[in-house]
């Protein structure tokens, strides 16, 4: 296995101002398919702020989220990952950030009707590069492993890449970020 971090990083301490250990963390945005609860056939993990660098996530399968039958889709489960990554980065260094690389690792199949538990442990940061890894355990066994590495970025980011329609909702109405997201820093 290669080494990970792959270049040489620090370890930040939370932000001041991250949620504290055992806060259950609002959906970032209602229409996120990872998190938002507008979305009606979408993941809706739900997470909680963990010790440390953590956040722990759980996903429950549901029959929309096959693959084969009466299984998660993989798809869907590096999805699940890339969301509770982005959360454990997102809340715990309350600075906005994008995947750039997610790889996955898959060792079991994850049932319909189970709900994996998703422990995101960020790993260290070198500039804008952030490396953060997850292991998801289903009753207790690894079904999958991931590891990611993000980049922060400027809210304009959003603002040049979004479609304007949807920035335009966002701005008319802000309760569709989660209360966490400062839109104005
Ligand atoms: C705030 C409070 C709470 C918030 C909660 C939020 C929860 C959120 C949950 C959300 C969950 C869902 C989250 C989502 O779904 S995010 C959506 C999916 N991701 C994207 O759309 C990102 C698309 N990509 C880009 O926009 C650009 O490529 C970015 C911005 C990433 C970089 O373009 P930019 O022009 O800005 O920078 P750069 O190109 O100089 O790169 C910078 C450095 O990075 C290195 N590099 C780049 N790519 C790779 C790579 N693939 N492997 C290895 N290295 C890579 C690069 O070599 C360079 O290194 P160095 O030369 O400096 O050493």
């Amino acid at each position: 296995m290669n080494s990970w971090p792959p270049v040489e990083t620090t370890v930040p301490d939370r932000h001041p101002d991250a949620p504290a250990p055992d806060t259950e963390l609002p959906e970032h945005y209602a229409h996120c398919f990872g998190c938002g609860d507008s979305v009606e056939h979408g993941l809706r993990l739900r997470a909680t702020a963990g010790e440390g660098m953590t956040v722990r996530s759980r996903f429950t399968v549901t029959t929309e989220h096959q693959g084969a039958p009466g299984l998660a889709h993989g798809g869907l489960l590096a999805c699940a990952f890339d969301e509770a990554l982005g959360s454990a980065v997102g809340h715990l260094l309350r600075r906005p950030a994008v995947t750039a690389k997610l790889e996955t690792d898959f060792l079991r199949p994850v049932p319909v009707g189970t709900t994996l538990v998703i422990d995101a442990h960020l790993d260290g940061i070198a500039g804008r590069k952030v490396y953060v890894s997850a292991e998801g355990t289903v009753e207790g066994t690894t079904a999958v492993r991931a590891r990611a590495l993000f980049i922060t970025v400027d809210l304009k980011h959003f603002v040049d890449h979004g479609r304007p329609e949807d920035i335009r909702r966002v701005a008319e109405n802000p309760a569709l970020l989660g209360r966490s997201i400062d839109v104005n820093p």
